[in-house]
């Protein structure tokens, strides 16, 4: 199954969110969760975080670290290192924004759960990263339709240190709000899903996470790299705005990133006449391959003319020779949400 209509995060969640299995946050709140404040954000309250609440945090740190030596893009390592987070506590806003103002101009601000899309770009156009003040709570590890401190904190605030990828994401927030106002804020949603969620990014020892919901998930950091599975396609800006995406499941394809100076490129493109041109264009299912895909194998090299073990595209375009999946163990046996943060 895969969905496209809601942005990132599932403006409307599947049902599964909206019957209680998470707790109801930010918008899935409803009437309960109508904001104090204009802009959404809630004082962090870090004292009011139980025991149980950073013992979440550490086992969700502990169970992504190790694996993601070698997996994540270097910016991202190395900005972790960097800040004060660590396995040890949820981490104090505050503290982190005394290291984070400074050296990127970037602050995180405390929000319940989604906030409406014009108040996140807001804040993403002023340099303030929203920032679910809740964690998953201890049964649902897994699976969350709504971003979380731990999604937040771990997998995209050490990426806005890279001036490339923050200066990225505070031009989306501006491009949000031109694209609402062009009516085209699903073509645009996909971008954003593509790349600061579910980017790949070519380094010198292969593909590598940059995106932050793979950051963040224990089954997706493995998957989107190491599975015969999904398709590893180069970015290429039109196939992303036609390509939907799914929010409740594994991605079936990941668009890869050549280094991160294409982001600078993107954002600087005037995307209207792309929202026009992908508007009027068959849009393409996230499991879909085109002839004209430039397809990488997992160490990130091109398909085509790779005359490697990885293999070469079968001439008819079909799947290339299956290569070893992860274990039956490791593997979703259904499509029920289980994913990503
Ligand atoms: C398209 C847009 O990026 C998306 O819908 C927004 C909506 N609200 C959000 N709210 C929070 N807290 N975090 C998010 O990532 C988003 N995503
Ligand atoms: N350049 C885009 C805005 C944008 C910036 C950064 C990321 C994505 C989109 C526009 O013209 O609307
Ligand atoms: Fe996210």
């Amino acid at each position: 199954m895969s969905h496209d209509g809601p942005p990132p995060h599932g403006a409307a969640p599947p049902p599964a969110a909206l019957h209680g299995l998470h707790g109801l946050h930010g918008l899935a709140a409803g009437d309960a969760g109508r904001p104090e404040r204009a802009d959404w954000t809630v004082p962090q309250h870090w004292q009011d975080y139980t025991a149980a609440e950073h013992a979440t945090w550490a086992h969700l740190w502990q169970r992504q670290h190790a694996g993601l030596q070698g997996r994540a893009c270097s910016a991202w390592l190395r900005a972790l290192d960097a800040l004060p987070i660590d396995d040890r506590a949820i981490p104090d806003f505050d503290r982190l924004n005394a290291v984070l103002q400074p050296r990127c101009g970037w602050q995180v601000v405390a929000v319940p759960g989604l906030v409406p899309d014009a108040v996140f770009f807001g804040h993403l156009a002023a340099r303030r990263f929203p920032v679910g003040r809740f964690i998953r709570d201890a049964q649902h590890l897994d699976y969350l339709q709504e971003p979380d401190v731990f999604h937040d904190l771990y997998g995209h605030v050490p990426l806005l240190l890279d001036p490339q990828i923050g200066d990225f994401i505070q031009a989306y927030g501006q491009g949000g709000l031109r694209a609402q106002a062009l009516g085209m804020l699903p073509l645009l949603a996909r971008v954003y899903w593509y790349t600061v969620e579910f980017g790949l990014l070519r380094e010198a020892g292969g593909l590598r996470i940059w995106g932050a919901g793979i950051l963040s998930s224990a089954t997706e950091s493995r998957y989107c790299l190491d599975d015969a599975t999904p398709q590893r396609l180069a970015f290429d800006l039109l196939r992303v705005m036609r390509t939907r995406h799914r929010i409740d499941d594994l991605q079936a394809c990941y668009f890869v990133l050549d280094d991160l100076g294409q982001l600078m490129a993107l954002a600087e493109q005037d995307f209207e006449p792309l929202y026009r041109a992908a508007h009027a264009l068959p849009t393409i299912e996230p499991d879909q391959h085109l002839a004209e895909d430039r397809r990488l194998t997992r160490e990130g090299r091109p398909m085509d003319g790779d005359t490697g073990p990885a293999g070469r595209a079968p001439a008819d375009g079909a799947d290339p020779a299956p290569a070893p999946a992860l274990s039956p163990a490791t593997r979703r046996p259904d499509r029920r949400p289980a994913r990503r943060r």
